[in-house]
């Protein structure tokens, strides 16, 4: 018997903000029903494929679907080829079972010259029980290909919803503070004044070469975008296995 998913009415809301769907009123204009133009949406049963070793969808896996659908969606804004730039911090809320639905959503915030930032939240659906709770929402960078005339000059995003509104002012503002992320690592790290052998203190300090992992990886076609260079997404997801293999290297045993 195949089971389809109920029709789903998520609408523009902030990312920060999200509320059960089924609580939030269809933004009216004009007295009609209105869905913001470089919305997309995409919709992926977790199968045992997409699962780590404990049975959850893997983060990578994860990664790689909000890439995608944000790609989408800054290509349906720009008309041409887009490339991710950066992707914000992400909090994961909840881990995701075999068998359950993951619901994307992205959609543009606002464009600048020729990059533009794209608010993706992540959903999980339970069928059976016709409930949804949030994972996480993060803000991704895309970039507009430079053409053979030089750097695209994208159009404007014209906020029309109140949402919409609060999103493209936020958007500036964390704009900001991405482009000046770098600068304070940098500074962080020539004004450090670490000393050698700070943590020789505790008893089950571990050296740090013992977590170092190595991977090598070979781009196969598989890896590659509609663009024919590696999904960004992809890229995030082999640097979430290096990491997660790192994080077991530790004296606890499992971490997970
Ligand atoms: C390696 C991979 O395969 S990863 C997967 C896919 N991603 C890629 O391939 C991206 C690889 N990176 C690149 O091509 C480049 O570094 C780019 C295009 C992101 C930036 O190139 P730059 O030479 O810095 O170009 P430029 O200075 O013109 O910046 C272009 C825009 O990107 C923005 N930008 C650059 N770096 C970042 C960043 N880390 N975060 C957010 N925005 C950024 C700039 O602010 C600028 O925005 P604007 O045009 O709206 O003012």
């Amino acid at each position: 018997m195949s089971v389809s998913p109920p029709a789903l009415t998520f609408l523009p809301v902030t990312m920060s903000d999200w509320k059960d769907p089924d609580n939030v009123p269809d933004p009216q204009i004009n007295g009609e029903s209105y869905r913001n133009p470089t919305e997309v949406k995409m919709s992926q049963i977790v199968l045992p494929c997409h699962a780590n070793h404990c049975g959850e969808l893997s983060v990578g896996q994860l990664l790689k679907w909000m890439d995608s659908t944000a790609c989408l969606s800054a290509e349906r804004h720009a008309g041409c080829s887009c490339i991710t730039a950066s992707v914000d911090d992400i909090h994961f809320e909840h881990t995701i079972g075999v068998g359950k639905v993951v619901n994307i959503i992205a959609k543009v915030n606002r464009a600048f010259t020729s990059s533009m930032e794209v608010g993706i939240l992540v959903t999980c659906e339970d069928l059976y029980t016709d409930k949804q709770w949030k994972v996480c929402h993060a803000f991704a960078t895309f970039v507009a290909r430079r053409t053979e005339a030089g750097k695209v000059q994208l159009k404007q995003v014209i906020p029309h919803t109140q949402m919409e509104q609060m999103e493209y002012s936020l958007a500036a503002e964390r704009r900001r503070m991405r482009l000046i992320h770098a600068e304070i690592i940098t500074d962080l790290l020539s004004s450090s004044t670490a000393q050698l052998g700070e943590c020789q203190e505790y008893e089950d300090a571990v050296p740090a070469e013992r977590t170092r992992v190595e991977s090598v990886e070979l781009v196969l076609p598989p890896h590659a975008n509609h663009q024919v260079s590696t999904f960004g997404g992809q890229i995030m997801a082999w640097m979430e296995n290096v990491a997660t293999i790192a994080a077991w290297c530790s004296p606890t045993d499992f971490l997970l």
